[in-house]
């Protein structure tokens, strides 16, 4: 029941909405754009593409957004779908007419777009879901320390092929990770291989530097430490040489399964751009709810 043109008689002007209120955002802060293509992937991942990330914790009720996978997702992908959403609301035609789900599928593309990446036709039409529980998030994200086989299952879980994975980590070419996720590369990878033999030593020794032992948990480091502000296909040449930050990145350069494809995505920004755009449409559609099983929220965070 998605389409591109669902709510062409609803609120006709909504794309041109969202995307005003996105580039404002965006204009304040570029953290808006790893922010809220994050945000999209974890709420399509536990429960399709329903706004079920974007609840609010309850006393009743412990949300997706408290599970421990989800405390790192950054307040202003939050914020920018809030913002995103009063500006829609603010037309009295389209007041409570367009769902979170498909306001967070919108500015995601516009992010993508304004970063430098691809920009692509959204397919409309989601409802909001009726649940969010914290529980409900265990095993469905992927970890940093997955191989391919694992990355595989999951991604596979939501309908979507290796090579759908591989463009997707592709999103890694903006954003910021915690040292948390990646220490035990750098520091206890093996009792007598400190370092993870897969990371390129200067690479290696620039992460240790900046994630010393022991550092303050809130600092965060680019993933792309070459073009950390643009949506390029920088990833796939970092992990030619060495320069994936997680076990789950430089695996896809490591497997002989997953290599030609992050070769043809690294010598070939198209090809990246056509993959990624396919892989996120994909991404899009899972469980997608109805009017039956959904709704439309007024506000974001309360079912
Ligand atoms: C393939 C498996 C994946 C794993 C294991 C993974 C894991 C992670 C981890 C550990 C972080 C750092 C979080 C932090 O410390 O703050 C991160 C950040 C990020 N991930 Fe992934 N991710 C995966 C796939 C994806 C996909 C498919 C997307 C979107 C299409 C995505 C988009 C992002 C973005 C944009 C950030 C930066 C967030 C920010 O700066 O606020 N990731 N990811
Ligand atoms: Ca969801
Ligand atoms: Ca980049």
């Amino acid at each position: 029941q998605l389409s591109r043109h669902h709510y062409a008689k609803i609120c006709p002007n909504v794309e041109n909405i969202v995307r005003d209120a996105v580039k404002k955002k965006f204009h304040e802060t570029f953290v808006t754009v790893p922010a809220t293509i994050r945000l999209f992937f974890h709420d399509c991942f536990v429960r399709g593409c329903d706004a079920s990330v974007l609840v609010a914790s309850t006393p009743n009720n412990k949300a997706e957004k408290d599970h421990p996978d989800n405390l790192s997702l950054a307040g202003d992908g939050f914020d920018t779908v809030i913002r995103a959403k009063a500006a829609v609301d603010a037309v009295p035609l389209c007041r409570n007419k367009v769902s979170c789900a498909d306001i967070l599928t919108m500015a995601t593309r516009d992010v993508i777009s304004l970063a430098g990446g691809p920009y692509y036709e959204v397919e409309l039409g989601r409802y909001d879901g009726l649940k969010s529980r914290a529980s409900d998030v265990n095993g469905k994200l992927p970890q940093p320390g997955f191989n391919l086989n694992q990355l595989n299952s999951l991604f596979a879980a939501n309908g979507l092929t290796q090579t759908d994975m591989i463009a997707l980590s592709g999103a890694h070419t903006v954003g910021f990770s915690h040292c948390n996720k990646f220490n035990n590369r750098i520091y206890n990878f093996k009792s007598h291989t400190k370092v993870d033999p897969t990371l390129n030593d200067l690479y290696a020794s620039q992460l240790k530097s900046m994630c010393p032992r022991n550092v303050d948990p809130r600092i965060a480091i680019d993933m792309d430490p070459t073009t950390p502000r643009a949506f390029d296909n920088a990833y796939f040449k970092n992990l030619q040489k060495g320069m994936g930050l997680f076990t789950s990145d430089q695996v896809l350069f490591m497997d002989p399964r997953s290599k030609p494809a992050v070769e043809a995505f690294a010598s070939n920004s198209k090809t990246f751009h056509a993959n990624f755009v396919a892989a996120i449409t994909k991404l899009g559609r899972v469980g997608i709810k109805n009017a039956q099983n959904g709704n439309i929220r007024s506000d974001c965070s309360i079912i």
